[in-house]
């Protein structure tokens, strides 16, 4: 359960990476003190900062560069990827399309997905059925961010052996049926700076994210991320180059039965500069039916907020209020 952080913990992973494919990685002592940080992180805050993590710090700023290159074009440039409902909800969104809990966020935005083929979830996929859009322009933007995808997952899988492991189970809990084909959401986002406009300075309203695990790769040197502890502060999360911020979504609370904390965070850029995000969501499989592990309820006993979830639906409760109405009609 989450406490009054104060601040969010470093952990460095790279213990955790050099054995994670190794069965016995339980065993090494090296993996068991990423394993014990992990557990106090999640416990305690449901957010850290991982380092460590093997992605090249190039490709970590390239991405962040091609973001800003692409907010910059031209409203109609950017229009041509609009977010569409046929499209899946893939696509860009303008500022203040975004709504979190009623109000509109003071920032632009494209969200990816990964692919939903025609009838393969049934009923269940049809919402998020659509073709992710690329812009033509910046020329290099799909290659690096699908480079930059295949990383994250596998950067994630992996860290989730470690979640695993910290949660008393094997390493492979998240794999199979409950994350072994990963769904996975990425979003580019950019926030203006509060003074190009005042209407509403909230980049990002107060939410928690869906699934398992999300890895953050914020502009250096603009602080903008909090995070709220249990007393109700907010905590500032401010970049730390070489490092992802990474948390705790709604599947990951459940299959550990509350013992770790999907954290409450927004974000608001009170700087002048412009501010990007680029935000990897990793998921259970989109068709998980989601409910504690056995291991968490030996841990915290049966009678502790027992709940069940399909990943898909909740994606897709979020999803569709989390755009202005007129969207629909478009
Ligand atoms: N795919 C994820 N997790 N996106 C997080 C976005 C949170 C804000 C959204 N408007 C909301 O109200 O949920
Ligand atoms: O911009 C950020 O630092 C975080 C964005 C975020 O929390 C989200 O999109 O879920
Ligand atoms: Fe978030």
């Amino acid at each position: 359960m989450a406490t009054a952080f104060k601040t969010i913990p470093i952990i460095d992973v790279s213990a955790l990476l050099a054995k994670c494919d190794d069965p016995k990685m339980a065993e090494d002592s090296g993996v068991s003190k990423v394993v014990k940080e992990l557990d106090q992180a999640c416990r305690e805050a449901g957010f850290f900062y991982v380092k460590g993590h093997g992605i090249p710090e190039s490709l970590v700023n390239e991405v962040k560069k091609i973001s800003h290159e692409f907010f910059d074009l031209a409203y109609e440039e950017k229009l041509k990827i609009k977010l569409t409902p046929a499209a899946g909800y893939r696509g860009y969104q303008r500022i203040r399309e975004n709504i979190t809990k009623g109000t509109p966020d003071l920032q632009e935005a494209i969200d990816y997905y990964r692919e939903i083929k025609d009838g393969m979830y049934g009923a269940l996929g049809k919402t998020m059925e659509g073709c992710n859009q690329w812009p033509l322009d910046p020329p290099k933007f799909k290659a690096l961010i699908e480079e930059y995808i295949s990383l994250c997952t596998d950067l994630s899988r992996n860290i989730m052996r470690g979640i695993a492991l910290a949660l008393g189970g094997s390493p492979y809990e998240f794999e199979g049926e409950r994350a072994g084909d990963a769904f996975w959401v990425l979003r580019v986002i950019g926030y203006p700076g509060v003074f190009s406009d005042d209407k509403n300075d909230i980049g990002c309203g107060a939410h928690t994210d869906y699934g398992l695990l999300t890895l953050l790769n914020q502009d250096d040197d603009i602080p903008a991320l909090q995070v709220r502890n249990l007393s109700g502060e907010w905590i500032s999360a401010p970049p730390i180059p070489g490092t992802f911020v990474c948390n705790i979504g709604d599947m990951l609370k459940i299959y550990s039965n509350g013992l770790y904390e999907s954290t409450v965070h927004k974000v608001i850029n009170n700087c002048p500069k412009y501010r990007v995000c680029v935000a990897y969501f990793y998921e259970t499989n989109y068709d998980a039916v989601v409910e504690p592990l056995d291991v968490c309820k030996q841990t915290t006993g049966e009678a502790i907020e027992f709940q069940r979830a399909v990943y898909g639906e909740h994606l897709i409760s979020k999803v569709k209020n989390n755009f202005v109405k007129d969207l629909a009609a478009d």
